[in-house]
């Protein structure tokens, strides 16, 4: 019997073993990895619920679950809903939870006018969570995708990003945000300049300790298609994001990224996609030594639970495996859809 997952390799019979010499070697790295105990002693790194954030998408109504096709085991939840699930992270100790609204067409325009509205879906969602769960941290994306017609995170004219235009409507957005209750503010839009004018709004409003995670070395990613099916901008969406999200060819323009972020004030950083850029995250870590996320993003999600449902993957293993890569690299944290699942496995798992 060859190896099954979980079990010892079955001893074979002693007479049909070749006879060999021992090798002399003083050094066998294989000692220590002899018994479970001693892979735990010398374990360099482990992941925790404390590493997880949990995002959500919210759609309106009430009493609503409605599952993404493409990432299945992820719902879009109305408001009550969600503060049962806010409800579910705070009894498995996730710290924290993102928000991403699904909005109605009839809402979207040209300008993305209903970001900067303080009844929008997001602002009510998270007055309805810090109401009930105030211990649990809250993010709310800051980017106008889910809000435009044309599904681009910026404000167009004749088919450009106008970047600074779009820069002050982030702030506005960024504020009924903080204002709803929001505890971290995390700018996905990948304009030049919105981290420093997203701080000076949030302070001279009085939000001191409202918190910005950046989205600084966000890339052009083809990993992020579930996650615009789930809000409702895929069909939306005209062209690319390639003028504002980084090359994924590129490395050294990710450091000088995330070395003006931390210039202008972002109090931590984030490198999106994941998997794919874990040489980011390690770079990123390396050389700023500060708090470091990643996004294990919707198409990475959907990439292993596609294959986990089709029983070519064992589920659980290749989720809690990819998620210890993420702290392997550097990673303080992860933005992940497998953060519930991963904090139960690692209640279990005591
Ligand atoms: N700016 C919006 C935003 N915020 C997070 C994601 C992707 C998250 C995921 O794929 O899970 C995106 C999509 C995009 O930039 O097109
Ligand atoms: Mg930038």
């Amino acid at each position: 019997m060859a190896i099954k997952f979980g079990r010892p390799i079955e001893i074979r019979d002693p007479s049909t073993r070749p006879a060999a010499p021992p090798l002399d070697l003083t050094i066998r790295p294989r000692r220590n990895r002899k018994t479970e105990w001693a892979r735990r002693l010398v374990r360099e790194n482990v992941l925790t619920t404390d590493d997880l954030i949990w995002p959500m998408f919210v759609i309106d109504g009430t009493n609503q679950r409605v599952q993404v096709a493409s990432m299945p085991g992820v719902e879009r939840l109305s408001v009550d809903q969600i503060v049962r699930d806010a409800e579910r992270a705070a009894k498995l100790d996730i710290p924290c939870i993102a928000l991403f609204p699904f909005t109605e067409p009839s809402l979207r325009d040209e300008h993305g006018t209903e970001a900067s509205n303080p009844e929008n879906l997001v602002c009510k969602t998270v007055r309805a969570i810090k109401k009930e769960f105030p211990q649990i941290g809250v993010l709310c994306d800051v980017a106008l995708d889910p809000y435009t017609s044309h599904g681009h995170d910026g404000l167009i004219e004749d088919g450009r990003i106008l970047n600074d235009e779009t820069v002050a409507v982030l702030v506005q957005q960024s504020l009924v945000q903080a204002e709803a209750g929001c505890d971290v503010i995390a700018p996905s839009d990948m304009m030049d300049g919105r981290i420093g004018a997203i701080r000076e709004g949030l302070d001279a409003a009085g939000f001191l300790d409202v918190q910005i995670m950046a989205y600084a070395a966000k890339y052009a990613s083809a990993f992020y298609g579930p996650f615009r099916d789930a809000i409702g901008s895929a069909k939306a969406l005209t062209g690319d994001k390639r003028t504002y999200q980084m090359d994924p060819a590129n490395t050294d323009e990710a450091i000088r990224e995330v070395e003006l972020d931390l210039a202008e004030g972002a109090d931590m950083v984030m490198v999106k996609p994941g998997m794919p850029y874990l040489d980011i995250v390690r770079r990123v870590k390396e050389t700023f030594g500060v708090p470091t996320f990643a996004y294990q993003v919707s198409g990475e999600y959907a990439m292993i639970a596609a294959a986990a449902n089709n029983g070519w993957l064992d589920g659980d293993r290749a989720m809690m495996e990819s998620l210890l890569a993420f702290k392997r690299a550097g990673a303080n944290g992860v933005l992940t859809y497998f953060a519930p699942a991963a904090a139960e496995k690692l209640r279990q798992q005591g």
